[in-house]
């Protein structure tokens, strides 16, 4: 590994300075938390028959409709009322080659991964499997709502490099990576520390700032990556600058213990990825159901983000998320649907998910209100990818990524909209039973990268 040469990003800068040719002004209603409602009380930001003024792809101005209107007689208006416009939903933490396998119920983690994720992760050798399913994701998280995803990848580099291609034609952000690992999975899915830096670096080159497209190196976990392959996740995280790092991190305690296992040496299932010097600002472990208070000080004081998936947690039977203990650490949290593990790609579901395990916790929860859920699934996304000056609201200068909530005409969610008497009772009847059904378009960077069917002049109430 004597490679030394660094790749800048090339693009993924809002062009603020464009000169303002075909505005769009939407009109809606809409609601985003550019603040943590962690951290500012009111962060919920509301704009009732709202405006947003978007050119190449980036919000020039928000404010009232009839203000924005006034100051842009010229600006061709998208008409959106009826509905609820909200940030582009943000995933951190989701598999592309499980979507097949969603539903694999009734097992713990090592039993699912050997019975259910690995036989199919298996198959995307096939490069024709590979692009079908490299399809099938990138349209599911856009009909979701999700314009940014940190995606676990594939173990073979040709259905990494599919999906990054599928990513970039679709409008979908994909911060994703090879999948690498050396051990105790199965023979068709291990390589080793040479092969899997070389066959990062090449994906990396080919694709890392490109578009909307960011590289993360991708270590499974610790259970199945020797120190030499986390050596080698390391010398690529210091050879190029802007890369994220992601893994799985204290999901199930029979995970735990066998980790320990591997790493006598280690403190902590932390400190496997520590030693290696991958725990920073840059990195996102997935679930950590069960940190110790070590972890919990040294990931906050690295500013690792911690992605957390309640539908898998449940539906693999891995813990309560102690949010409440990260929280009062420090340590930044975001939410993921950690498909196929995971029950779907809505993080509307995941939202409500999140806010279910924490009522049943009690005293150990933490009372989440519909702007936690809203903030969740959007900004603290864009803030643990290191995004948050690009993405994840709809402040001036970010890009246009978002979502429409129109729920069709004679549906329950439609009823509570027409009733709703307020905006957080509107956002919390969105998170309780808004489905993908309800997701009737979707933009990334200002472009239409999903439309429902179903035609929207028709289905104002
Ligand atoms: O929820 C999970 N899904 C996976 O695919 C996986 N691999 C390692 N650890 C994992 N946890
Ligand atoms: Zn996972």
């Amino acid at each position: 590994m004597t490679q030394t040469q660094t790749t800048q990003p090339q693009t993924n800068q809002p062009q603020t300075n464009q000169p303002h040719t075909n505005q769009t002004l939407y009109r809606a209603t809409f609601m985003h938390t550019p603040a943590s409602p962690f951290e500012t009380p009111d962060a919920l930001q509301v704009q009732e028959d709202g405006g947003l003024l978007v050119a190449g792809g980036v919000i020039q101005a928000s404010g009232p409709f009839s203000e924005l209107r006034a100051g842009h007689p010229g600006a061709e208006v998208s008409d959106l009322r009826g509905g609820l416009l909200l940030p582009g939903f943000i995933d951190t933490h989701v598999h592309y080659p499980q979507g097949r396998v969603i539903g694999g119920l009734g097992m713990p983690l090592l039993e699912w991964l050997d019975r259910n994720a690995l036989p199919e992760e298996v198959r995307l050798a096939d490069p024709d499997y590979a692009r079908a399913v490299a399809q099938e994701f990138t349209r599911s998280l856009l009909q979701n709502g999700t314009t940014t995803a940190l995606v676990f990848g594939s173990h073979f580099a040709p259905a990494v490099d599919t999906l990054f291609a599928e990513a970039e034609r679709s409008g979908l952000r994909a911060v994703a990576g090879l999948v690498v690992s050396d051990r105790l999975l199965r023979p068709e899915l291990h390589t080793t520390p040479q092969r899997a830096y070389e066959e990062s670096r090449a994906l990396i080159e080919r694709w890392h700032g490109v578009g909307r497209q960011l590289y993360a190196v991708t270590p499974r976990f610790s259970l199945s990556a020797s120190e030499g392959m986390l050596d080698a996740c390391a010398a690529l995280m210091r050879e190029f600058q802007g890369l994220r790092f992601t893994s799985h991190i204290n999901e199930n305690v029979a995970e735990i213990g066998v980790v320990q296992g591997l790493f006598p040496q280690a403190r902590d299932y932390l400190d496997t990825y520590e030693r290696a010097g991958l725990v920073t600002r840059r990195s996102v472990l997935a679930h950590n159901v069960h940190p110790n208070d070590r972890e919990l000080g040294a990931m906050a004081a690295h500013g690792c983000s911690a992605a957390h998936c309640p539908c898998s947690n449940s539906a693999l039977g891995s813990g309560f998320f102690p949010l409440k203990r990260h929280l009062q650490a420090g340590v930044h949290v975001s939410l993921g649907t950690d498909v196929g593990g995971g029950t779907g790609f809505s993080m509307l579901k995941e939202g409500l998910q999140a806010y279910f395990m924490q009522q049943l916790q009690g005293e150990q929860g933490v009372s989440l209100t519909p702007a936690h859920l809203l903030y969740l699934a959007t900004h603290a996304g864009a803030q643990a990818l290191n995004l948050a000056h690009l993405t994840g609201d709809f402040s001036v200068g970010k890009f246009f990524d978002a979502v429409l909530i129109d729920p069709a005409p004679q549906t329950a969610l439609r009823a509570v909209y027409a009733a709703a008497d307020s905006p957080a009772r509107l956002l919390a009847a969105t998170f309780a039973s808004g489905t993908p059904g309800d997701v009737a378009r979707v933009w990334a960077g200002g472009d239409t990268a999903y439309q429902a069917r179903r035609d929207l002049a028709a289905i104002h109430p």
